[in-house]
């Protein structure tokens, strides 16, 4: 539905005509305009000044009514007027609570209630009917081509990609779950011949969506048009910063000391720290300036033949993996599923059934004989024992182990990447090849960084005097491996 509505135009306005849209609910613009910037089109619209901007001396560059915040409150209080959406949001129960599964099924009700084929028509138009139709489908990776997402073999965003479409997938169906039972849901939506939703709608505003809300102050993750039409820039490039007024208007404001000459870009950052990896995924680029792939995460898993495997999966309450972020000329990472790896019973680690206060049985993990309240604090648990340079020595081993096998498929699989061809006759667009070349290296660079760093740390800890000690059997009969 809604690409043919792009395609077919129902369902898009030009960007020209933002500014009558704006006017006629109360958003104003000072000093700025939307559209795209002669030179960078490729990008699609932007914030552009139309006359030269001093941050500090200007009133805020864009204002818009606190009800066009589309936060999930705002989206709650339109489902009081909208009876056909409220039954949706309600089907969907505990996700329809969620900010993200709130927004979603808006937007999709709204482009649905914008769609001039409905025969009866359903749902309420909102300012937002209307606003749906400047945005953009982004071309981010969940529309990838198959031949363009094997480029990605090897780099961090194959697998959360993989992972993504999957729990796309689980929540379309459970929105179809949560609405065939309403009639006209049955009759418009899902209908085997002529039902109007499709798996790209959910893929298509989970895309507006993920490429466009913000985490405002003071309201939390939303959507709020117009200054969803700024840019990205990051660190001193930044240009503006968004927040509320004391009416709780959003308003766009440059920063301080911030010049921008006539035509110019107001730029906002959609996150300083967050990695190439994470840029590609929600944003659909990498931004030219970034010469790091800043941060990724490694999935872990612990080996089968662990003894205590199953139980310590059963009792794991942190993300299975670690990350590891770019700091300078070093990297640091973080992640508390690996201390869960490397300990076990034979150290101290063991499980227990318990009884809880309700009377259920539940698994709980112990470490030397005292109860351990989730994983996430484990290690400063460790770090109390006199064993800690030998379970530190055992982690660091196992995570430059897990960086050198990614390491294997990200180089072992460069020649599919070199000798692929994109452009006509192919499935693969230049655009999407680019941005695979560049993941592919900065994650590289970061990944060599990290395995130096292990290694550096490895042999440090080598000469502590608790591991030779340990490895010589002076605390127990040993049979590890560190090479
Ligand atoms: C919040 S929207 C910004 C407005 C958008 N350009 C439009 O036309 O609606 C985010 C999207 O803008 C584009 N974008 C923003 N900053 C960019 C940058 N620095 N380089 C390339 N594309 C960018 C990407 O397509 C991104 O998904």
């Amino acid at each position: 539905m809604i690409r043919e509505g792009k395609q077919q135009g129902w369902l898009s306005l030009p960007v020209e005509t933002l500014p009558v849209w704006a006017a006629f609910n109360a958003v104003t613009f000072d000093g700025v305009n939307i559209g795209p910037l002669p030179g960078k089109e490729d990008r699609g619209s932007t914030v552009i000044a139309k006359r030269s901007l001093k941050g500090g001396e200007e009133p805020p560059l864009m204002t818009i009514p606190r009800d066009l915040i589309l936060s999930l409150a705002r989206i709650h209080e339109h489902a009081k007027s909208d009876s056909d959406f409220h039954a949706v949001l309600d089907g969907l129960d505990e996700f329809g609570r969620t900010a993200r599964g709130a927004t979603l099924a808006f937007l999709l009700m709204q482009a649905f209630t914008a769609c001039p084929h409905i025969q009866n028509k359903k749902g309420v138009s909102s300012p937002f009917t209307e606003y749906v139709k400047y945005l953009p489908m982004e071309m981010l990776p969940t529309f990838w081509s198959p031949a363009e997402c094997e480029l990605l073999t090897g780099t961090t965003l194959a697998p959360a990609l993989t992972a993504k479409l999957n729990s796309l997938n689980r929540e379309f169906e459970r929105l179809r779950d949560a609405t065939s039972r309403l009639p006209w849901c049955a009759e418009q939506w899902w209908d085997e011949v002529d039902g109007i939703l499709e798996f790209d709608d959910w893929l298509q505003v989970d895309a507006f969506y993920r490429s466009r809300a913000l985490e405002y102050p003071g309201v939390g993750d939303c959507m709020v048009p117009c200054i969803d039409m700024a840019n990205h820039s990051s660190g001193n490039s930044t240009a503006a910063i968004y927040e509320v007024d004391e009416e709780g208007n959003a308003v766009l404001i440059l920063r301080d000391g911030k010049t921008v000459e006539q035509d110019g870009e107001i730029t906002i950052t959609y996150g300083d720290n967050k990695g190439a990896c994470e840029m590609l995924f929600s944003y659909g680029f990498i931004e030219d300036e970034m010469k790091s792939a800043r941060e990724l995460f490694l999935d872990l898993s612990i080996p089968g033949d662990d003894p205590l495997g199953r139980a310590k999966s059963a009792v794991a309450n942190c993300a299975p993996g670690f990350k590891i972020v770019d700091a300078g000329d070093g990297v640091i990472w973080d992640g508390a599923y690996i201390w869960l790896i490397c300990v076990n019973e034979e150290d101290g680690l063991s499980f227990q059934i318990q009884q809880t206060v309700e009377g259920n049985r539940e698994l709980i993990a112990t470490w030397q004989d005292e109860p351990v309240h989730g994983f996430e604090g484990f290690r400063s648990i460790l770090e109390q024992d006199p064993l800690w340079d030998v379970y530190h020595l055992r982690a660091v081993s196992i995570l430059q182990e897990r960086v050198a096998s990614q390491l294997q498929d990200l180089y072992g699989s460069d020649d599919r990447v070199d000798a692929a061809h994109y452009g006509d006759g192919t499935e693969i667009r230049e655009r999407a090849w680019d941005l695979v070349k560049r993941l592919r290296h900065l994650e590289s660079e970061l990944l060599e960084k990290a395995y130096s760093f292990y290694e550096d740390k490895k042999l440090q800890l080598m000469q502590s005097e608790t591991v030779m000690r340990f490895l010589s059997g002076g605390d127990a009969e040993q049979d590890e491996d560190f090479s």
